[in-house]
């Protein structure tokens, strides 16, 4: 029998959304530390959310290109489990974050052609997981977070030298089928489970971990 599929619900940045996703049985919540985006939490509201249950899920702080103080000032808000670094983090810098606050760190890196697997090799010994994820597309904003979905096939039975995560542009409707043609180990989301630009739909929540682990 296989292992479960762990699911990361990312973007999480109030009380209802960390109660569905909590009590819907994901396995990670997602915050996101990245001023620009409509999902970006402050300290101060990563320590309201700090205070919820979050039902035995990891809490992942994600930062793009952070320094250390910026990493400092969350973690004095909210205990992390894992730090998810979403920007041009180079393996050295991976290193250098997980030495310095002695977290798990997963490494986001977007794949649009084979080449780009490459990469995996030189992190691996930096990281801890990785996350596969879309390239932003022409003109977006935002690093990820764009619904936006990559060739499943170049991820397709690969060895991928961590424990990862796929993600983008995945929804309730597709994610059983992006696990069936993957083989990937968990699934991460954020705009499939979203009613509007940053707010979280509890009932797409629920369908998407339902879908993911094959209730
Ligand atoms: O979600 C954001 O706002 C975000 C901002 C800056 C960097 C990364 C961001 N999200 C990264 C994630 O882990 C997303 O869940 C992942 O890109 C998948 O997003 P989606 O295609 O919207 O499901």
């Amino acid at each position: 029998m296989s292992a479960a599929v762990r699911v990361k619900i990312c973007g999480v940045n109030s009380p209802v959304a960390l109660d569905a996703a909590a009590s819907a049985g994901a396995d990670m919540l997602g915050f996101v530390f990245f001023p620009p985006s409509p999902r970006a939490l402050t300290p101060a509201d990563a320590a309201a959310l700090g205070a919820l249950d979050t039902g035995g899920a990891e809490r992942v702080g994600l930062f793009v290109d952070p320094d250390d103080d910026a990493i400092e000032a969350v973690l004095a808000a909210l205990p992390l489990d894992v730090i998810q670094l979403h920007g041009g983090e180079t393996p050295e810098r991976c290193a250098a974050v997980r030495a310095r606050f002695g977290l798990p760190v997963m490494k986001a890196l977007g794949v649009s052609s084979p080449s780009d697997l490459d990469a995996l090799a030189a992190y691996a010994p930096a990281v801890d997981r990785f996350l596969l994820d879309a390239k932003p597309p022409a003109g977006a904003e935002l690093p990820g977070g764009n619904a936006a979905a990559f060739d499943w096939s170049l991820v397709a039975g690969r060895a991928v030298p961590r424990p990862w995560l796929l993600a983008g542009g995945l929804t309730p409707d597709n994610v059983a089928r992006a696990l069936a043609e993957t083989g990937a180990p968990g699934v991460d989301v954020s705009s499939g489970v979203e009613k509007a630009r940053g707010v979280k739909d509890p009932a797409l929540v629920r369908a998407f971990v339902a879908a993911a682990k094959g209730n």
